[in-house]
């Protein structure tokens, strides 16, 4: 029997790619479509790409309905919508996979890097942050890691096990397309400004920084920190993540190859480069995979690591649904097996 999925923030960016993806789920019916101020429309008149394919009616929020329909429930809301909004689900304990950054951090690091309250530490406690590639999600509240937490972290989870660097030498460089900064308008999302140009945004203040962290510590406690850098670079979708490591030991390319190669074998969604290639945004796009590709410059001992995603898919919805999969025991790729879109 098919499970029952509701989508809150439907008519948003993750909102509207989790209902392009799970249409071919096969063990997936989308049965609730939920938003705030196009309640009452239907999908395909925001969305005239699924004219014929989605024409449910989007609905305002209500919890019990969602409940009482549905076996489980997506939020693909902005950050502050699901820490009021998604209690009682906890409360019931009714499985949510959470798109926002509500219930990633504990409450003291959540109002540092969102300069908001948190949400009872009761409730957060219940929440799982949820690596699809590297756990297996199982609490019924998964937090869905972030899209430049995501590209980073896989990036770096080898060699965050080894003690072959310098632990304060780790720089990231991110770029995101413009998408990742979902549907609503704002200065620097203007086709004018973001066409032929590059911006770096929110110096030492991404709210992505403490998630990183956090998860690099339960893999090395001996990492203090990072230092991460983003960037908005005119495209629509993909994330692109150069890490820049200090290796303290004398080891070739091919070592660090082979430990890579080691630890990623058999995932089915990361895709290490052949040596000596590094991957290009734009080959995972429409895609559910990350692509990492290493270099190894033997004479400043710097080891670069390069990732790859899509920000919708493997950064939000992809990740979400292999989330969801992991939890009710289905095969983690059904509704995933994407070949990029290229060119
Ligand atoms: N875009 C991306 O690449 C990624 C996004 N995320 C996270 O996923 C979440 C969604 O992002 P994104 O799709 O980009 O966001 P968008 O801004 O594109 O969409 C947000 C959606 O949430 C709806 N919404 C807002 N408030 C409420 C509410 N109170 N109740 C119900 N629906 C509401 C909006 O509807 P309306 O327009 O009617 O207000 C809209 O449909 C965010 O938390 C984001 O940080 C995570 C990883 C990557
Ligand atoms: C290009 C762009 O603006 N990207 C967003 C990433 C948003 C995101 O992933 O949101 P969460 O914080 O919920 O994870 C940003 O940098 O804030």
């Amino acid at each position: 029997m098919k499970k029952k999925v509701a989508i809150v923030g439907v008519t948003g960016y993750s909102g509207v790619e989790l209902v392009r993806l799970l249409l071919t789920h096969p063990s997936v019916e989308i049965n609730g479509l939920y938003a705030h101020s196009t309640a009452g429309q239907l999908m395909n008149e925001q969305y005239p790409s699924l004219s014929s394919i989605c024409e449910q009616e989007i609905q305002v929020f209500d919890a019990k309905k969602i409940m009482e329909e549905n076996d489980a429930v997506f939020f693909a809301t902005p950050s502050g919508v699901s820490k009021k909004d998604a209690i009682s689900f906890i409360q019931a304990d009714f499985p949510v996979i959470d798109l926002s950054g509500d219930f990633r951090l504990n409450q003291e690091e959540y109002e540092k890097w969102y300069h908001s309250p948190a949400c009872e530490q009761k409730y957060l406690d219940k929440a799982q942050y949820s690596l699809a590639d590297l756990e297996r999600a199982e609490k019924h509240y998964i937090a869905n890691p972030g899209c430049y937490a995501t590209a980073t972290l896989l990036a770096l989870h080898p060699i965050a096990q080894t003690d072959w660097f310098d632990v304060e030498s780790i720089i990231v460089d991110a770029k995101s397309g413009l998408s990742g900064a979902g549907k609503k308008l704002s200065e620097t999302s203007h086709f004018s400004f973001i066409s032929d140009n590059l911006f770096l945004y929110k110096q030492n203040q991404h709210q992505h920084i403490p998630e990183i962290v956090q998860k690099l510590q339960t893999w090395n406690e001996e990492i203090p920190y990072i230092q991460f850098q983003t960037t908005l670079v005119p495209a629509t979708r993909g994330i692109f993540i150069s890490c820049y490591i200090k290796m303290k030991k004398e080891l070739s390319e091919q070592d660090i190859y082979d430990w890579y190669e080691r630890v990623y074998k058999g995932k089915k969604f990361i895709r290490l480069q052949n040596k000596n290639t590094l991957p290009s945004m734009k080959q995972v796009v429409g895609s559910n995979y990350c692509d990492i590709g290493l270099s190894y410059n033997s004479t400043t001992h710097v080891l670069t690591v390069v990732s790859v995603i899509d920000n919708l898919i493997k950064g939000a919805a992809g990740q979400a649904i292999q989330n969801f999969n992991q939890l009710f025991g289905m095969d983690e790729t059904l509704g995933l097996q994407l070949a990029p879109v290229f060119p």
